[in-house]
């Protein structure tokens, strides 16, 4: 299978810390994989190797077979790779349609009005496409940040926490637009979620981090049943994603 990127034996220390270790990660296109794990497991860390904010003191990372681990955010995202964060940073001045449109016009000097009306109708956002980005709840500024991550058809999406804050009908609203990004452009999506149910549900693969290691990987029934994936994480999470489902 020919892997649009891959992560190979990624190590980052952080002091005495090892908040990556040797971890390897591979993704098709077309493919959705959901990264899990309790606080503290490294998740951020290497979205931020993958995404190039952080140097990895150890290993590499490829996209489409190239080597990019010294390459800037800035050069991965030129190169198709998108990345949403925890923490919401939407233009909250300008309307949630200009958001889309800024992100095409920064990739490739022109806009995609079609595109972005497109994605609009895809993530329910055709009737606040003219509001301020800054005036949405958040369920709806995370969608605007979706769409406006995908508005330039990327090949790579991160997601981070795609699904916090939002309401049951917006994850289900969500999950179906990502199927729709990988199904249709063939876009690799790796999200990390703290929502187990919402990850097992929408993901053909799940890779569990630990203590900066991957403890299991694999479709989503094999890693409910692992017993040390329950043992680490699943036993303190399986009420709490339940609740939320
Ligand atoms: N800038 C930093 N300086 C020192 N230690 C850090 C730094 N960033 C992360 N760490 C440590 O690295 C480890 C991995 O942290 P990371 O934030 O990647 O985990 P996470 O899985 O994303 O956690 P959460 O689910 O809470 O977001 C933790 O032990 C954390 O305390």
């Amino acid at each position: 299978m020919r892997h649009v990127l891959e992560v190979e034996g990624v190590g980052v220390r952080f002091g005495g810390v090892r908040a990556l270790d040797g971890v390897d990660l591979r993704l098709a296109a077309g493919e959705v994989c959901g990264l899990i794990g309790p606080n503290g497991a490294g998740k951020t860390t290497f979205f931020d190797v993958v995404s190039g904010i952080r140097r990895p003191d150890a290993g590499r990372v490829l996209l489409d077979g190239t080597d990019i681990t010294r390459r800037s955010p800035v050069w991965r995202a030129r190169h198709g790779m998108r990345r949403t964060f925890q923490r919401q940073q939407l233009f909250g001045q300008l309307t949630v349609a200009d958001n889309l449109l800024v992100a095409q016009e920064w990739r490739r000097g022109g806009a995609d009005a079609g595109r972005a009306d497109g994605l609009l109708d895809a993530c329910g956002l055709t009737d606040v496409s003219g509001a301020w980005a800054g005036t949405l709840p958040v369920g709806r500024a995370r969608m605007v940040e979706l769409a406006r991550a995908a508005a330039d058809r990327p090949r790579v999406l991160l997601l981070d926490e795609p699904a916090s804050g939002m309401t049951a009908g917006e994850r289900e609203l969500l999950a179906s637009v990502v199927r729709g990004l990988a199904e249709e452009s063939g876009c690799a999506v790796l999200l990390v979620e703290h929502n187990v149910a919402f990850v097992m549900e929408l993901c053909s693969r799940v890779v569990v981090l630990d203590l900066g290691t991957v403890l299991a990987e694999g479709a989503p029934e094999a890693v409910r049943a692992d017993r040390r994936v329950r043992e680490a994480y699943l036993g303190a999470q399986g009420d709490h994603s339940a609740a939320q489902s």
